[in-house]
């Protein structure tokens, strides 16, 4: 069976009891099928970076990453959030291993210069993730990875697990602190072509964080010819309900 791709945005992981519940979900999935888990932790790198005295900024939802700052970045999203994460998903029975998106050289990156040390991430070898969930394991990838001359890179979390998707083939579902992607009226939308998602950016409706989940479903739904769905974590039987292919969340069509 497709491995289940699910997105955890940063937000998620400070409320505890939500993400222990997610996670109890998880592990009930995972006796069907294979999980891969993919996290962000947005907030808690401005946390991070505010400590130690770094002014930080995003220009169309991604951060501004100089190298100077990678290394609070990444003991942010690859050292506290990812061993975060591997603790409560241990504590699931999830058997979960900690990994960076170059584990194994999953995935590979050309570098956004623009925005400093910002990858661009295209899927490239799956051998370890294959490895891994043959044996049963569940990888919990952080968004860090690493260029081929060696440099650390901050990566979009959504990004990052369209590419795992892309990788495996697996159904990709990003999960927010919203229900789903919100019209003008502050209302869920059901279904989205690229056609309508265009048009909702074009007039300001769909953008910031949002703006870059749609980038990472639309193109995840292109490269697999399959539908994508946003949706939200505050409730843990959503993500049942989408097993069982109920509507939950926004579908984006492909
Ligand atoms: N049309 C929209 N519908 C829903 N949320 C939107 C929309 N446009 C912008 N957003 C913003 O996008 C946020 C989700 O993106 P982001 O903060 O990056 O979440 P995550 O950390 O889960 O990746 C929402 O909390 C909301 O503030
Ligand atoms: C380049 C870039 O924007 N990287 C993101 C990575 C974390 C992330 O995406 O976290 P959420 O999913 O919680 O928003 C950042 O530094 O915030």
């Amino acid at each position: 069976m497709k491995p289940l791709v699910l997105k955890m945005g940063g937000r998620l992981l400070q409320d505890r009891q939500a993400l222990d519940a997610l996670l109890a979900v998880c592990a009930n999935i995972k006796q069907q099928r294979p999980v891969i888990l993919v996290h962000g932790g947005g907030d808690q790198v401005d946390q991070w970076l505010s400590k130690f005295g770094f002014v930080t900024e995003k220009i169309d939802g991604q951060r501004v990453s100089p190298a100077e700052q990678m290394p609070v970045i990444t003991g942010a999203l690859d050292g506290a959030v990812n061993a975060e994460m591997v603790s409560r998903a241990m504590l699931q029975g999830l058997l979960p291993v900690g990994l960076n998106l170059s584990a194994g050289n999953a995935c590979q990156f050309t570098v956004n210069t623009r925005l400093g040390a910002v990858g661009i991430v295209k899927p490239a070898d799956a051998t370890l993730i294959e490895l891994l969930l043959t044996q049963g394991y569940t990888p919990v990838f952080s968004s860090i990875g690493i260029a081929a001359d060696g440099q650390l890179l901050n990566v979009n979390a959504d990004l990052a697990a369209a590419a795992i998707c892309q990788l495996v083939k697996g159904q990709l579902v990003l999960l927010t602190d919203v229900p789903g992607i919100l019209d003008a009226n502050m209302q869920l939308i059901n279904e989205l072509s690229a056609e309508q998602a265009s048009n909702l950016v074009l007039e300001g409706v769909i953008k910031g964080g949002m703006k870059v989940k749609l980038d990472a479903a639309l193109e995840t739904a292109a490269a697999l010819q399959s539908n994508i769905v946003v949706a939200g974590w505050q409730n843990p039987a959503d993500l049942m309900n989408l097993m069982q292919d109920k509507p939950v969340g926004t579908c984006i069509l492909y």
